[in-house]
């Protein structure tokens, strides 16, 4: 006769915990008391009571190990938007996705956390204190935001109270914080290269950029609030520091903290987005040839030059989430993560 081990609530996996968020998550679970297991296709450090499983999410032999005994599950695995390959999109976020599902109901995994991400609803127009019924863009702005929005739909589609698997979105938008390898270095190399000297549009756009701890303490009590009678379950939730700031408020803060100059100079929105969308068309067009990865994208354009920010109301009156860090104190143990970023370092 087989006996099952009953999953301890205590154990749990994080498929992603190498990456930047994955690695704050899996850290401050440590940190509660929780026994973790990693799931990544790298290893990026170390840690007492963390124990790492590497393959591709898309492989389920390689996922069941990870899952073994677990009753808790975090799925924040994703190409980096910047990747700009559909396949690789549509391959890891839809059917990996999919495989982590399989694996989860095999492995006998009670709760399922997903990573997911604002944009979702995000079309390249102004979105302003957006709530979660806000309908999923149907012209997504690029391949990221298309597959995310099926990733999505597929996770909170699996909910199912009957047979005790618990589902859960939630939806961060603009992370940031120590070791992020996005949002500082992007806008540092684009100032040492001369670059940051304009504003798109007016300058007058609010956006949501939220500290890592906040998005992990979402994170967090959406899966100590995931029960079967739990209002939370098959929902998405927005996570945001619930502070909109000026686009070019918050990259100037960042940059000058770091000892770069502001930019200044204002160039009109839809000039900037033309160019953009050209040069995206080129690359496509070229890449047999050239392999060049603009900076300006159409996505990122759009993303400096429009209103995005979120209602969090929901997350507030369901699970009780409050931003555990203010923003200001989040830009400030920001730049100090970053000396190796200053400028003349
Ligand atoms: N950063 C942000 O501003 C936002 C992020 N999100 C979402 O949050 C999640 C985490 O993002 P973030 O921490 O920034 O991203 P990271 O790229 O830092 O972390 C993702 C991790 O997943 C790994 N990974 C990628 N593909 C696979 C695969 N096929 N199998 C196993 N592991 C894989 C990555 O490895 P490798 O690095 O080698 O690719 C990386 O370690 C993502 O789902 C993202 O969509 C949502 C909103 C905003
Ligand atoms: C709020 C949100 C979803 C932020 C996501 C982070 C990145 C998309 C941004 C981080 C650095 C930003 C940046 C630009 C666009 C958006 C980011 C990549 C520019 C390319 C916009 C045009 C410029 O003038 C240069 C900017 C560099 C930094």
């Amino acid at each position: 006769m087989t006996t099952r081990v009953r999953p301890s609530s205590k154990r749990c996996a994080v498929i992603g915990g190498s990456g930047f968020l994955g690695r704050h998550l899996v850290e401050k679970l440590a940190d509660k008391g929780y026994t973790v297991s990693v799931f990544d296709i790298r290893q990026s450090y170390e840690l007492p009571g963390v124990t790492f499983y590497l393959g591709d999410l898309c492989d389920k032999q390689a996922l069941l190990p990870a899952l073994r005994d677990v009753s808790l599950v975090f799925h924040c695995a994703s190409p980096a938007p910047g990747a700009d390959d559909r396949a690789l999109f549509e391959r890891v976020n839809i059917s990996g996705t999919r495989t982590v599902i399989q694996a989860c109901h095999e492995a006998g995994v009670q709760k399922l956390v997903l990573t997911s991400s604002a944009s979702v609803v995000f079309e390249g127009t102004d979105i302003k204190n957006g709530k979660e019924d806000l309908p999923y863009a149907k012209k997504p702005i690029d391949f990221y935001t298309l597959t995310k929005i099926q990733q999505e739909k597929l996770v909170l589609e699996a909910c199912d109270k009957e047979n005790g698997f618990l589902t859960v979105a939630i939806r961060p938008h603009g992370i940031f914080g120590p070791r992020d390898p996005q949002l500082v270095p992007i806008l540092v190399d684009t100032a040492r290269r001369g670059k940051m000297k304009f504003i798109i549009g007016n300058g007058s756009n609010l956006v949501d950029f939220t500290y890592v701890e906040n998005v992990v303490h979402g994170h967090v009590l959406a899966a100590e609030r995931l029960r079967p009678e739990s209002p939370i379950c098959g929902q998405a939730y927005h996570i945001t520091n619930d502070e909109p700031v000026f686009f070019w408020d918050f990259m100037s803060q960042i940059l000058v903290g770091l000892g770069y100059n502001a930019p200044r100079y204002h160039l009109p929105y839809w000039l900037v987005y033309g160019i953009a969308l050209l040069l995206w068309v080129l690359t496509v067009l070229l890449r047999p040839l050239v392999s060049w990865k603009p900076t300006f994208t159409p996505m990122r354009v759009a993303l400096a030059g429009t209103h995005h920010y979120y209602s969090c109301a929901r997350a507030k009156q369901d699970m009780g989430y409050q931003p555990v860090v203010s923003l200001k104190d989040a830009i400030m143990l920001t730049v100090e993560s970053y000396p190796h970023l200053r400028q003349g370092a």
